[in-house]
């Protein structure tokens, strides 16, 4: 927090506004540069506006950034009136391009990720390391009843974190609380325009939809503040699952090679949902994946297990005996990867070891056969063989994980436990 209430005092009607923005990077002093990102949007063009006078009375440096996402015509014109609108508030502004017509899958998904992606890489290279978010109450409120409509549990419920880290940097929603209705009062107020994205409209799409039924559900008392309340609430229980989950992985999870060992069969029992937990964390820290597994496919996993079988799952192979479950590496998906020595290969491993020319890292394979002592590691031929090694063209020269060193380590620079938290 910078500013003291004498010098928020002189705000007027928006001082509680601009305190939010000031208090935005809780618990931690706040950032020295801070970006905006600004869609041109009423929220975040609110966002900007409170932002800046924030930034004038707390001399502290803004920018704002605004991805064009390619996706509909007006974008590139709505990143020119973003920009427009910087100048005459002589705050820097960049546009960032994303070539959306080459995703596949969902495109707003993707086109999410790929924004935190590019507006992180813009924060790192100017040394800004918070960048604010404008999402509001009503925000929070649609994401609870889009989520409601998927028979979400716990996790999808929880309301979205005001203060989270990704792609290095730190992120915050200091307009959470704020009405999107009550903050387009505000820029009429200060004559700021923004503009209205048509698919906020269109009634084909989910988000619409939901703005819509928080009009039917009012009578009944459903209300923003109340599932923002009960967001809040979720959030509570969903730190408590995480808290339980974290002193469980201590006792039922540890480590060989690259592979993730669950207990399954202990005493006392472990509650379902726990295991789920730690076996999603398992199958996101070996397989690299962004997201949980859906529960069809792990209800699938489930049934294979219980049967004996062995199963692929997030790029992971997933085997069990009586007592445990392995969560090792699939070699299918990691046999085309192959990055230069000293590059962190499959997301978290790193060979340690003098650098070698025209060395590469890649998954050892079928040049197993040339480790002729792989058995006195203990691990599966199937871990091994998605296990990184050290090549010179087909030349094999380590193979660390399966005990052929020669002069070569490797090690893993990913955190089980944080995939116990992150989602
Ligand atoms: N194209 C964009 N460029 C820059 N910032 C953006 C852009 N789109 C959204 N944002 C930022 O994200 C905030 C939320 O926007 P919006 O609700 O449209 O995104 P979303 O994809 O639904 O986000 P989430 O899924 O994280 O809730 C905006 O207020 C703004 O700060």
């Amino acid at each position: 927090m910078r500013l003291t209430p004498e010098k928020l005092s002189g705000e007027g009607d928006d001082a509680g506004l601009i305190h939010f923005i000031d208090t935005a990077f809780k618990g931690r002093s706040g950032p020295e540069r801070v970006g905006v990102a600004v869609s041109g949007g009423g929220d975040s063009m609110a966002l900007l506006h409170l932002a800046w006078r924030w930034a004038r009375l707390a001399d502290v440096k803004i920018e704002a950034v605004t991805v064009d996402h390619g996706l509909r015509p007006a974008a590139a014109d709505e990143a020119q009136m973003v920009a427009a609108y910087c100048r005459t508030l002589h705050v820097p502004h960049t546009t960032l391009k994303w070539d959306g017509t080459t995703a596949t899958g969902n495109l707003a998904a993707a086109g999410r990720s790929a924004r935190y992606r590019l507006i992180g890489a813009w924060a790192a290279e100017r040394a800004i390391t918070g960048v604010l978010l404008g999402h509001t109450v009503d925000d929070i409120a649609e994401t609870f009843l889009m989520r409601l409509a998927r028979k979400s549990g716990v996790d999808g419920l929880s309301m979205m974190d005001v203060n989270f880290e990704r792609e290095g940097i730190r992120w915050a929603r200091p307009l959470w609380q704020q009405e999107r209705a009550d903050l387009r009062d505000y820029l009429r107020r200060h004559e700021v325009d923004w503009v209205d994205d048509p698919t906020n409209e269109d009634e084909t799409y989910d988000r619409p939809k939901a703005r819509k039924a928080l009009d039917v559900l009012a009578p009944l008392g459903i209300t923003r503040e109340s599932l923002k309340t009960v967001g809040m609430n979720m959030m509570t229980a969903r730190s408590a699952l995480d808290h339980y989950a974290e002193v469980e992985s201590r006792r039922l999870v540890r480590f060989e090679g690259g592979d993730v060992i669950i207990k399954t069969r202990c005493v006392p029992p472990v509650p379902q949902e726990i295991e789920r937990r730690l076996l999603v964390a398992a199958l996101r820290f070996v397989g690299g994946g962004a997201y949980a597994p859906r529960s069809d496919a792990l209800l699938e996993l489930d049934t294979a297990l219980m049967q004996g079988k062995s199963h692929t799952l997030a790029g992971c192979l997933v085997t069990s005996d009586r007592d445990e479950m392995r969560i090792a590496r699939e070699f299918n998906a990691v046999k085309g990867h192959e990055v230069a020595l000293g590059h962190v290969w499959d997301n978290r491993w790193q060979i340690l070891g003098t650098p070698a020319t025209k060395a590469t890292v890649r998954a050892l394979g079928a040049a197993i056969t040339q480790v002729p002592d792989w058995r006195e590691t203990g691990l599966p031929r199937a871990s091994l063989m998605a296990s990184p090694a050290v090549f010179r063209g087909d030349w094999l020269i380590s193979a660390p994980v399966a005990g052929l060193k020669n002069g070569f380590d490797a090690r893993i620079v990913a955190d089980y436990a944080s995939f116990l938290l992150s989602r």
